[in-house]
């Protein structure tokens, strides 16, 4: 049944007579959907008693004014609701038989659910890993799966570096026989051929499906990370990744592959290693997160952090933040598909035509977008969502980011060396607070000084120009040597087709003679930022032909 026909069918059970009063939706979001206290009810419930107080009302005062038209039914709210009351009854059930909620992000028990995606290698590191910020892993657990075989002198290792929502299950293994998310791009003959390559894909630290993240047990503490989790960067997953070559005795990467957040991994992993790599893909993905990006990404962290379910990150063995995880899903996948898509695929219809109009879903890309929220609303950690996008936000390959990131590691590396370091003196790290002001127009906001003069230039406002900044291009120096693939998609709209002709500009201009750029027009795929998810023929064409 489709989520929209379902949406209906709980919408038609909870229908309340037309003359009880109508509920205020926000009263309801707060004192039930939106709370995890044990006193929540469910909508049906909420229906019968309100329904109940009606009918006493009726009978012991004159009749009240009829309101001069019927409430509106709200079946996307009751199914929030729903699900809240269904995670309290689990969470009730599971304290009750003595679970223990901070056993770990994975454990069955409680509401939360099992954050992976199946059987994986894990590798546990034992050595501390510190991190950009200035944050500590004590030891850290790296979950992955790999496809085909390593030759003898293991140099046709290939990394491959995930997406945001992505795990490590890019294709079907004994263990895990699931079809994986690129499962027709890698195996015999396939883009990633696993005849010749030996292909590795891990789950970045910070995620949850299986490498340390904010829902594993801190050894400091037993207890969950939560938001005690340190913030993290790309280079800081991609540090970790390369400890796990190093254990596995894999010296140079045939070539690092990545795409989207994987795209943004594939370049870091050539800037902090480039003698370990001997080819780079990065497709989607960008040298720097350009503002539109953080934007979208910051209204779906605000979304998912005024969900009261979320309680500061502190949820685990409690009701998740299911609802704002939802809403996020829905906003970051506007960001993933283009509207020239969706004209050829929904245009205007509505999902029942025979329906009058509703507040909650009702045109078909509305449905679409509810059943992208549903689908993943507990299936991802939301503190992972968090750490992982702010990750995102982080990434600039520019020159000063570099310098100045590597001043503070080495500061940070002196102090844990003398032994001066404790976990509350980086809590300065955690110090951020509101401006004091709030955010006031600059007078010279729009236009461009001399300096800034070339990042305007790859605005997609003057699309034709071709010169990057020097900081990007001084930046992105250690892969002169690397021969590298550039690939974008015009219809995307997250890492919009100029940042990649940006990579690709800033390589060519420092030095390196072997870059390939390739940009599929609209008339090749409208699919957007996830263009790279569905099309074989010319994604994994190209990487084909790259890769050989
Ligand atoms: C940002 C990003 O990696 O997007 C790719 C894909 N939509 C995903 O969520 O993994």
């Amino acid at each position: 049944m489709r989520a929209h026909q379902a949406l209906r069918l709980a919408g038609r059970r909870l229908q309340r007579p037309l003359l009880s009063p109508p509920r205020p939706a926000s009263t309801i979001l707060l004192s039930s959907s939106f709370s995890s206290s044990s006193s929540s009810s469910s909508p049906a419930s909420a229906a019968a008693a309100a329904s109940s107080s009606a009918t006493e009302a009726q009978t012991s005062r004159p009749a009240a004014p009829a309101p001069s038209n019927p409430a509106l039914n709200f079946p996307c709210l009751d199914a929030i609701e729903s699900r809240s009351a269904r995670l309290s009854a689990d969470s009730s059930s599971a304290s009750r038989a003595g679970l223990s909620s901070s056993s770990s992000s994975s454990s069955s028990a409680g509401p939360e659910p099992s954050y992976t995606s199946g059987d994986t290698l894990n590798y546990h590191c034992r050595d501390p890993l510190l991190l950009d910020w200035g944050g500590v892993l004590p030891s850290f657990n790296i979950a992955y799966e790999s496809w085909g075989r390593l030759n003898a002198d293991k140099s046709n290792a290939i990394l491959l570096h995930t997406g945001l929502s992505a795990s490590s299950h890019a294709h079907s293994t004994d263990a895990n026989p699931a079809p994986g998310w690129w499962e027709k791009f890698i195996g015999p003959g396939a883009p990633l051929n696993t005849d010749r390559f030996h292909i590795i894909c891990t789950n970045v630290i910070g995620g949850c499906y299986g490498s340390t993240g904010p829902g594993s047990v801190d050894p400091g503490n037993g207890e969950n990370y939560a938001t005690r989790f340190p913030i993290l960067t790309m280079q800081d997953m991609v540090r970790a990744q390369f400890r796990l070559l190093d254990h596995l005795g894999i010296d140079r990467l045939y070539a690092s592959v990545g795409s989207s957040m994987g795209g943004m991994q594939s370049l870091a992993a050539a800037t902090l290693f480039p003698d370990r790599v001997s080819r780079v893909a990065t497709i989607s993905g960008c040298a720097r997160s350009h503002p539109y990006s953080i934007a979208m990404r910051h209204t779906q962290r605000q979304v998912l952090m005024m969900d009261p379910n979320w309680n500061r990150g502190f949820y685990y063995g409690r009701v998740p933040p299911h609802a704002g995880m939802k809403l996020a899903r829905e906003i970051a996948t506007v960001t993933y598909r283009s509207g020239p898509e969706w004209e050829q695929r929904f245009g205007r219809r509505r999902a029942d035509p025979s329906k009058p109009p509703a507040l909650c879903p009702d045109f078909l890309i509305e449905t679409y977008l509810d059943h992208a929220g549903e689908k993943w609303c507990l299936t991802y950690d939301p503190n992972s969502l968090l750490y992982v996008s702010k990750a995102m936000d982080l990434f600039d390959l520019g020159y000063e980011n570099q310098v100045a990131t590597q001043a503070r590691r080495r500061a940070r590396e002196d102090a844990l060396a003398t032994a001066s370091y404790s976990p509350s003196e980086s809590a300065a790290a955690c110090s951020l607070t509101l401006p004091n002001e709030p955010y006031q127009e600059q007078p010279d906001s729009t236009s461009s000084s001399a300096s800034d003069a070339s990042e305007a230039l790859f605005s997609p406002a003057n699309p034709a120009s071709s010169r990057p900044p020097d900081d990007l291009i001084r930046g992105l120096s250690p892969l002169r040597d690397i021969p590298t693939l550039v690939m974008g998609v015009a219809s995307d709209i997250l890492f919009p087709a100029w940042q990649q002709r940006e990579i690709a500009e800033s390589l060519r201009l420092g030095g390196n003679r072997n870059v390939t750029h390739v940009e599929l027009s609209e008339e090749t795929s409208l699919f957007g930022h996830d263009t790279f998810l569905l099309d074989l023929k010319n994604v994994g064409g190209n990487l084909r032909l790259f890769l050989d």
